[in-house]
């Protein structure tokens, strides 16, 4: 029987975490267990930095992005020292349950704790990466793909008046999610991400020539390509003065960069956060412990925090196909 749980959010903030935020403490409640919020991710819990979260608290908060509870990255918890002192936190607060909503680097915090806590840990995936295996989509990925193409859309209006290269960097540190799914949907005639293979200065090749074949043979004139961010050395911008020389047009970047974890939260994000939140409370009350609770083809499941990190978690194959043999050609 548990009757009081911890909640934080962690590493990048996503649209939607408010939501979830919120599905946690209507759920806590309607089965009498007591909420407590940790500012600052891991911080919070580290400092006793928190604040009884009551469904009062919650109210009015489903539509906003960023998360009340603030969100960081938390160096302490690297250390043997940092896990010691969160779970010794957790148990001073006679907390019976911690629900992290992070990403796969958050739940690596969690298993660190784990060792060190009699209570259960269990995870919500937010991150607008979506680069979390045992789900098929995060909290914020949904908004950071509209926000995406909100901002590519109208490059394409300049880039057809300029008749311009350009060159949208897409946040995901180790993924190529937003880069793929934000290029597909915006239509755009070229898309370097990770999953697709490095691009090495100097060998600019296989950049180049598509933008040769579809100028003279397609007779296009504005050209986007989006690109995820550390794909180049010396980043994006650096890419697109090597291609402006390689080509001797003019070539332009855009560095969507944090835009893209912001705003109001897409219908999905919010239905998705709110059930997510539900379903971790309500498995916490059956004992849940080491999980992650995600969405697999619309099916709530738990699936094991220690695979959240395998980084496997692959992009729609026929989608890159679709991309490299069609849409690029
Ligand atoms: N191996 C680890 N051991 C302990 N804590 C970790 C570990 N990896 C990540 N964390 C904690 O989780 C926080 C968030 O992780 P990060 O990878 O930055 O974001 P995300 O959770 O969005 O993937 C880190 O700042 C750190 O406090
Ligand atoms: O805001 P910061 O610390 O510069 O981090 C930027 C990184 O955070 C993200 O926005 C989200 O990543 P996480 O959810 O894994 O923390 C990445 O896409 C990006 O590389």
């Amino acid at each position: 029987m548990i009757k009081r749980i911890g909640v934080l959010t962690s590493g990048g903030d996503a649209p939607g975490m408010n939501a979830c935020i919120r599905a946690v403490v209507l759920t806590a409640s309607a089965y009498n267990l007591d909420v407590v919020g940790f500012d600052h991710g891991f911080n919070g819990l580290l400092e006793e930095d928190y604040q009884t979260l009551l469904p009062q608290h919650v109210q009015h908060i489903i539509q906003h992005g960023g998360t009340i509870l603030k969100s960081a990255r938390c160096k302490a918890l690297h250390t043997e020292q940092g896990v010691i002192q969160a779970a010794a936190v957790l148990h001073k607060l006679q907390l019976d349950a911690l629900l992290i909503i992070g990403g796969d680097g958050s739940f690596r915090g969690a298993l660190a704790i784990a060792p060190h806590y009699r209570g259960q840990l269990i995870g919500v995936p937010g991150t607008i990466d979506n680069d979390v295996d045992g789900t098929d989509f995060s909290i914020g990925f949904a908004t950071a793909i509209d926000t995406a193409l909100d901002a590519i859309d109208k490059i394409r209006d300049t880039a057809d008046a300029f008749e311009r290269i350009f060159l949208v960097e897409l946040m995901g540190r180790h993924s190529g999610y937003i880069t793929l799914s934000a290029g597909i949907a915006a239509g755009a005639e070229q898309i370097i991400c990770p999953e697709f293979g490095p691009v090495y200065k100097n060998q600019l090749s296989s950049v180049i020539g598509p933008i040769q074949h579809a100028q003279l043979l397609r007779g296009k004139t504005s050209y986007i390509i989006v690109v995820a961010e550390n794909s180049y050395p010396g980043g994006t911008i650096a890419l697109a003065e090597d291609i402006s020389i390689e080509l001797g047009t003019e070539c332009r970047a855009c560095i969507l960069g944090h835009i893209q974890r912001g705003g109001k939260p897409v219908g999905a994000d919010r239905i998705l956060a709110t059930k997510l939140g539900a379903y971790a409370v309500e498995q916490l009350t059956h004992g849940a412990h080491l999980m992650m609770a995600g969405e697999i083809n619309q099916q709530a499941v738990l699936f094991p925090l220690a695979q959240t990190s395998d980084k496997k978690k692959q992009i729609d194959p026929y989608l890159v196909r679709w991309q490299q043999q069609i849409a690029s050609d």
